[in-house]
This record gives structure tokens, sequence and C-alpha cells, in this order.
């Protein structure tokens, strides 16, 4: 208890900790309480599972505690389940407040987040999006005198990926006071830092965990070197194996799209496996019926695309599966952070093909060690081969008999209706783009190809003349 007082936290707060089992500061706590206390800006980079929630949420409350009203705090993160797990987090340490808190997201019913919006609820937790969306569309709120604003795994909201929040971003920027405390919060912060210090103005306090492994030390890292086609084989194999060796387990595994991971699921239910799937194609109602029941135990395997790779906190979690490995360091720090969290022991395990060993390689060189291979007795793979292969094609031929990829083509037209884009206009563009440059691609091939051809004369030309010197050399030789 004496660690958290230390750090200037009323023991109203300590009490709430405790009844979370958070008897001692962890270091980001240590560290970046004290100067957000003090009404400094901070930046806080510790590794995934550290702790930095409630780095941001007991300060917050403590000054909540002090001058309450509403809205006073504001709090963006990226994806949808991240804001609920979030705003459970203010609830519990701040319930000897009466704390009101508000959750802005998508896929929910606007109106009556405008009506919760109203009434001026302490905390706000969004998504950029939404939030966005009710600030151009709606004056029956004001986020224009919150005393905090936080950005959690603020590198992502700065990031052009494939969800872009920059414009709702800047939205939402020029909506809040310039006086503010901002705090912004991630594993993975250094390569943004320039763009965070524009948000982050009131000369930041910058934290940064000192060790030269950006990942746990208690996670065990693999890989499995394997051909593409026996891919799903190992997978398969290697759930089998964890349900055959451990009581009490549970598997996160990340693929890289909607599909591939709508498709494995149902693969890995026609094995019987309790697996349940979370990505960006499901109904909102859907995707958090799944996270609840993978974390209540009730399905003991969660297949996702990114949308759970960060942030997520899910202690039963032992083992993490990358079914593809991640293209960027990033995601593979923050997918496989989803285990080994508080001090817990966990596993990650690449599958890995032979096209994908640079990237192998990129993550190693970020996350400053070395993957180790998880052997595996190949004859145990080739004997489940066939019947993986032909459940996956059955599978892929029952998703096509449904409208999936036509939701996704509504989806992607939703979404460029949203950003005020015309989708035929864009379609037209997208086309024109394309034939540009398969005629870029064409000129270059017959460039190459008269490079080729001029350079083959030239060399049959050398070779003609050699040729001719040397019977000319044998015609004038004596006899
Ligand atoms: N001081 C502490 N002692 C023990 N457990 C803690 C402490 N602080 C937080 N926790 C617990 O650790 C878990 C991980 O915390 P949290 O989700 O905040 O991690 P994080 O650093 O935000 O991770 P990520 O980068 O993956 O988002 C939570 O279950 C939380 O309740």
């Amino acid at each position: 208890m004496e660690g958290f007082s230390r750090l200037g936290l009323s023991s109203w707060l300590i009490d709430q900790c405790s009844q979370l089992g958070i008897l001692k500061p962890s270091p980001v706590q240590e560290n970046c309480i004290p100067p957000i206390l003090e009404g400094r800006d901070c930046m806080g980079c510790a590794k995934t599972g550290s702790g930095k929630t409630a780095a941001f949420v007991l300060p917050i409350l403590q000054k909540l505690s002090e001058d309450p009203f509403g809205i006073f705090c504001l709090v963006l993160t990226p994806t949808r389940e991240l804001a609920y797990q979030i705003a459970e987090q203010f609830r519990v340490l701040g319930k000897p407040l009466g704390l009101k808190d508000c959750i802005i997201v998508g896929g929910m019913d606007m109106v009556a987040q405008a009506l919760e919006l109203s009434r001026k609820p302490h905390v706000v937790i969004a998504t950029p999006g939404r939030l966005a969306d009710h600030i151009r569309s709606s004056n029956t709120f004001s986020i224009k005198k919150i005393r905090f604003l936080v950005l959690d795994e603020a590198d992502r909201l700065l990031e052009q990926g494939c969800t872009d929040f920059t414009q709702d971003l800047q939205v939402i920027l020029e909506a809040v006071p310039a006086q503010r405390q901002t705090l912004l919060f991630s594993a993975t912060l250094t390569d943004t830092l320039q763009e965070l210090k524009t948000i982050a103005m009131n000369k930041p306090f910058f934290w940064e965990s000192t060790s030269e492994v950006r990942t746990v030390e208690q996670l065990d890292q693999r890989y499995i070197l394997v051909p593409e086609k026996v891919k799903d084989a190992y997978l398969v194999h290697l759930i089998q194996k964890f349900q055959d060796e451990h009581e009490d387990w549970s598997i996160m595994i990340f693929t890289n799209t909607c599909k591939t991971c709508q498709i494995l699921n149902m693969m890995l239910r026609e094995f019987s496996f309790p697996s349940v799937a979370l990505h960006s194609m499901m109904k909102q109602k859907q995707r958090f019926a799944a996270l609840a029941k993978f974390k209540s135990s009730v399905f003991k395997i969660l297949i996702a695309t990114d949308v759970a790779a960060r942030g997520l906190d899910i202690p039963t979690v032992q083992v993490v599966i990358n079914h593809n490995t991640p293209g960027l360091p990033k995601i593979y720090i923050h997918r496989v952070g989803r285990t080994a969290r508080a001090g817990r022991n966990g596993m990650a395990i690449t599958l890995v093909t032979q096209y994908d060993i640079h990237l192998v390689h990129a993550i190693e060189e970020q996350i400053n060690m070395k993957l180790e291979e998880f052997k595996v007795k190949e004859s145990e793979v080739l004997k489940i081969l066939t019947q993986v292969n032909v459940t996956r094609r059955e599978c892929e031929i029952k998703l096509e008999c449904t409208d999936f990829d036509e939701k996704k083509e509504i989806n992607k037209r939703k979404q460029l209706i949203l950003e005020g884009k015309d989708p035929d206009l864009e379609a037209k563009r997208k086309a024109e783009l394309e034939k540009i440059k398969k005629q870029k691609k064409k000129f270059k091939e017959h460039i190459q190809e008269t490079m080729q051809k001029k350079r083959e004369a030239q060399v049959r030309r050398k070779l003609k003349k050699k040729r001719l010197r040397q019977e000319k050399k044998a015609a004038k030789a004596p006899q």
C-alpha cells in the first residue's frame, strides 16, 4: 500500500486498487503518476500488460474527486472493445465517486449516445470516428472545458493505417480546449514521437521503460517455418496439442484478413474446437458477444484480426498464435502482448513461410531478441494434412455461398460515403489508376525487353567479330 500513497494518491483510490489486486505500483505507474498529478502532460511508453491504463486512470480520478464536473476527461482509443475495457477500469476504480462515464463508439445507437453526452458524464471514452460524427452533427454537448485528454494506443491513433483516424482526430482536437492536460500512452510510441509532441505541447514528461528487449521477459517467443500449403494443418495440430496437454488453456489466433478469420473459425469448429471469431465485418453486438464468451472461457479459442491486437486484457490467454507473420514489428509486439500480462507467463508462436523470413528478421531487430524454433513432429502434421485442407476448402465453398464478399463491398462503400467520397467515382479512379499502373508495367517490360535484345545483339556481334578474327588468324597461319 505504501507504494501508491508515496505517489500522492488518496487512500480511497488505494483501497479501490487493492480490490483489483493492484497492490504495488508498476514502473510506468510509479514514474508517470506523480508528474500527471503535478499537472504536466505525459507520454508513457511501457511494455504490453504493464499497467498503463491505471497509470492514467488513477491520477485523473484523483483530480476529478478534487473538482468534479462533466465533461472532465476525454479518452480516445482505436477500437470499440478497448473503449469498453477502459470504461470498466474507470467504473471500478471510480466507484466511490459515483463516477458517470459514457462510451461513444461506432456500431451502437447514435441517438442514445447523444442523449448520454448531453447528461454531462465525468468521463467520455470514445473511438475517434464516432465522436467526430457527434461533434459535427450535434450541439447538445461540449468538450470545450475538459481537463484531460488521453490518447490510449496513441501511435495507432496517429497512424494512417487501414483505418485512418487523422481527420477525425483533427475535428476532435479543434473541439477541445488548448488549456488541458494531455496524456499519451502505448507500448510502441517511439516511431511517432514528433507528431505526438504536437498534441502534448505542455512541456511533456516522457517516460520509457529502459529494458533492451521490447517484449516482456515472461513471454516465450517461438516460430515454426512452414510451407504455405500446410499452415492450417500446423495450426490444427498445435491447438490439438495444447488441448491434450493442458487442463486450463486459452489461445488467441491472429490472422491477416476478415475472410481468413471467418474461414479458419468455421474450419476449427468443424474439428469441434471451441472457437469464436472477432473481426470488423461482424456486427458490433456479435463482436461484444464473442469477446465476452472468450473472456468467460465459454470458448477457449479467439480467432481475430488485428482489431484485437492492441490493448485487450484477458489474463487467461496463455498462447498467441500468429497464423500469418505480421508485416510490421509493431503489430507483432502488440499481438504477442495479449499473453504474458502483468507478470504471468505466456507463449507466442508465429507461423512463418519461406516468403516471410525477412519479416521475422525485422521483428527480431525491433524487439532485440531472436525467436526460437518451436519443434513439431512433422509426421504428426502430415497425418492430418489432407483432412485439414479438404475441410478448409469445404468451408471456403460454404462461405462463398453466403453474402460475405458482398457485405465487404457494401461496407467499403459505406466507409467511402462516410469519408465524404463518391464510391462510384472512387471505383472509376481506382480502375484508371490500375490501368495506368498496367500501362506503366507494360512500358517497363517493353523497355527491359528492348534492352535485353540490344544486349544480346551486342554479345552476338562481339562473338561474331571474335569468330571472324579467329578465322582470319587461322587462314593466315602456315598450313
Ligand atoms: N500495479 C499493478 N499490479 C498488478 N497488476 C496490475 C497493476 N497495474 C495494472 N495491473 C493489471 O495488469 C493488467 C494489464 O494492465 P493494462 O491493461 O493497463 O496493461 P497495458 O500496459 O495497458 O497493456 P497494453 O499495452 O497491452 O494495452 C490488468 O489486468 C491490470 O488490472
